[in-house]
């Protein structure tokens, strides 16, 4: 129940966020605490002095080779017609190896290749010795006293090993500031696969550990709080006193349950509530005696980048370390990206690299799906300023993962199938930095993108009512300029996706509406949509009469998802989808579901890397073990 003492606070601050970090930042002096570690556990560790070798390396004169330690100035002379002979018993050379350390009175050694044993005492050179030459001089790689790293130097494996040669065993370094983190909510639960409606996994808490580690802080990851406000103010306080920053997660809006911001008003100081970002606006800035309090959103791709906006600054300031950059990269933009007035807008984008060019284009913009941040190639960020971005701009994008696996990305748009998915998998098990980027827009959009140049494939499924023929009508009508290529590899079944039983009796069309069922729809331009809607004119049915028929899914699955938690509902689909979510259905008919691309691409690497995979017996093994589809592998690739 909502606490009386707290009411609503609906309006936050739009304060731009350098200004919050800014102040944020004025508002501490973070005093750093240097600890020693031991040298071989300091990886990744920050140095917080400079560091100077204790121990000069080598500490004594040493042979760099396996042979003879001589006195150079015996060997001179030595020559192929004048071999000089040397003796151990007159002490004029001993054996040494590689790392011996040289004894006066030598001064030079000879590799063993270049010397002739002529019988236990004695060996013949005809090459005379330089002097030094062969030994590795005391302090060749390290001299006592010079400074090894300076401060502020994160160590690698390689700074370790300088450590320990030049005599440092223990590395003064920064404390890791320790960071705990809350999560909140009556909602929140414990990971658990028996999670009931209105409960959701605690997912951020893990998120955010992982990010302060990786940054360099310490994490600690506190109980899940209940809504309420004296917990909440008790568990703050306690973990504001052994903490350098506190993060508390949710609670950080308008809700009736939104008690951060003013609990923290209370023991503390709040310094900003709200910045002009989309997502991530409600984030609360404060202080509790001398440790920050971070409020972040609740929706977890909100809340993941406030994180790096705020706590990542923070901890880097306490180790006195710059901020990572991300590598940045040009790209033209696929689509139009709109974007808020006022507020920095930040997109995540998937970004391929077609016919000669970088394409980005965004993935959803909704602040609880996480698998954007997954799969996100690189951020976009629209300027306060800006109203958004037109289509063919140029923009710069943040790098979420590694050029090269940009270059090589196949961009897939166009109809969901389960198959796209296992071909991302097998292309993936054959080159390792090959990755299948998809976009669910369906069949119709597919084509256009292949049209447009912003994919590399497309999965079409398009029925032509007139010829009955699947594909060919649609893509010739709609793309002349450009030589493409379809691969006819799939046949598959289409039909209803019903309750386990078909307790409705669904057979045809007409059942829908003379039983008043819910119809779970694609979104047009989908294969499925189309296929319906010719199913409905057949059977002289208009679409207002179909219920449901407004609301639309983007897969295969989310409608059998839908079907599944919906009751009297029916929804339109392939065997695949209804058998994963334990459904019945009704065969309607089978369909050509192909791929098109460009024939630059059918001949590109990933072109043919693509259409092993096609005719490899382990996918048609795969993909006709989940029903419903039958893998064609003679096919013959179809130029048009
Ligand atoms: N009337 C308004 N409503 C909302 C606004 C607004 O300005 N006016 N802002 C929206 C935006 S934007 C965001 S972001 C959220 C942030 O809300 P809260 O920080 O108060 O978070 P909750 O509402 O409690 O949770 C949102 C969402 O996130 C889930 N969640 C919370 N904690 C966790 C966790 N530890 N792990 C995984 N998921 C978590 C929570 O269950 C909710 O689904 O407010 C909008 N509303
Ligand atoms: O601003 Mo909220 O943080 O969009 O999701």
């Amino acid at each position: 129940m909502k606490d009386k003492r707290y009411g609503r606070k609906i309006y936050l601050e739009d304060k731009p966020r350098s200004q919050a970090l800014q102040e944020l930042l004025d508002a501490f002096t973070f005093e750093r605490v240097i600890e020693k570690v031991p040298t071989p556990e300091a990886l990744g560790r920050i140095t917080a002095a400079p560091i100077y070798a204790r121990l000069s390396q080598p500490h004594y004169h040493a042979s760099a080779m396996d042979g003879i330690s001589v006195i150079a100035e015996e060997t001179y002379g030595a020559h192929e017609q004048n071999p000089v002979q040397l003796s151990i018993s007159n002490g004029q050379f001993i054996y040494v190896d590689t790392g011996n350390p040289i004894p006066s009175p030598f001064d030079a050694v000879i590799m063993i290749e270049n010397v002739h044993v002529v019988d236990e005492d004695t060996i013949e050179i005809i090459e005379p010795a330089t002097p030094w030459q062969h030994i590795r001089p005391i302090g060749e790689d390290v001299v006592t006293g010079e400074m090894l790293l300076p401060q502020g130097h994160k160590l690698r494996p390689v700074d370790l090993g300088a450590l320990l040669g030049g005599g440092v065993f223990e590395v003064p370094v920064t404390k890791k500031p320790i960071v705990s983190i809350i999560p909140t909510g009556n909602e929140i639960v414990s990971p658990s696969i028996d999670v009931k409606p209105g409960e959701i996994i605690e997912t951020n808490g893990t998120v955010f550990a992982g990010y302060v580690t990786d940054w360099g802080g310490a994490p600690v990851k506190e109980e899940i709080v209940k809504d309420n406000p004296d917990l909440i103010r008790q568990v703050l306080l306690t973990a504001a006193e052994k903490s350098d920053i506190v993060i508390i997660n949710a609670g950080s809006s308008a809700g009736s349950k939104d008690y951060t911001v003013h609990i923290i008003a209370e023991i503390g100081q709040v310094l900003s509530h709200g910045v002009a970002t989309r997502p991530g606006k409600p984030v609360v800035l404060g202080k509790i005696h001398n440790t920050v309090v971070i409020g972040l959103p609740g929706y977890p791709v909100s809340a993941y980048l406030a994180m790096e906006w705020f706590v990542r600054p923070l901890i880097c300031e306490y180790l006195g370390v710059a901020e990572p950059e991300r590598e940045k990269l040009t790209v033209k933009l696929g689509r139009r990206v709109i974007s808020n007035m006022g507020s920095e807008d930040f997109v995540r984008m998937n970004i391929g690299y077609v016919n000669g060019q970088y394409i980005a284009n965004p993935l959803t913009r909704a602040a609880g799906v996480t698998m954007s941040m997954v799969r996100a190639d690189g951020l976009l960020l629209v300027p306060a300023e800006s109203l958004g971005l037109e289509q063919g701009e140029m923009v710069e994008l943040d790098l979420y993962k590694p050029l090269k696996v940009i270059n090589k990305s196949i961009l897939f748009s166009g109809s969901h199938d389960l198959t796209i998915d296992i071909i991302s998998s097998q292309i993936r098990s054959q080159d390792i930095n090959r990755q299948i980027i998809s976009s669910h827009t369906g069949s119709m959009a597919g084509l256009m993108a292949i049209r447009k140049g912003e994919a590399h494939i497309a999965g079409i499924h398009l029925l032509d009512p007139d010829s009955g023929e699947y594909n060919l009508p649609f893509i010739k009508k709609y793309i002349n300029d450009q030589k493409l290529v379809l691969l006819r590899f799939l046949k598959r079944e289409q039909g209803w996706i019903v309750a386990k039983g078909n307790p409705d009796h669904v057979h045809s069309v007409n059942d829908l509406i003379e039983k008043n069922l819910n119809f779970v729809n694609r979104q047009k331009g989908a294969g499925t949509r189309i296929l319906f809607d010719h199913l409905l004119k057949k059977a002289n049915l208009s679409s207002e009469s179909v219920k449901g028929y407004q609301r639309e899914m983007f897969s295969h699955l989310s409608v059998a998802a839908e079907v599944k938690q919906q009751e009297k509902s029916v929804g339109l689909g392939i065997y695949s989808a209804a058998k994963a979510m334990d459904l019945d259905f009704i065969p309607i008919a089978d369909e050509s579901y192909d791929l098109l691309m460009t024939a630059s691409f059918y001949e590109s690497e990933g072109g043919k890397l693509l259409e092993t995979v096609l005719r490899s017996k382990e996918f048609k093994n795969t993909v006709e073990q989940l029903g419903g589809y039958k893998v064609i592998q003679d096919f013959q690739p179809y130029y048009i």
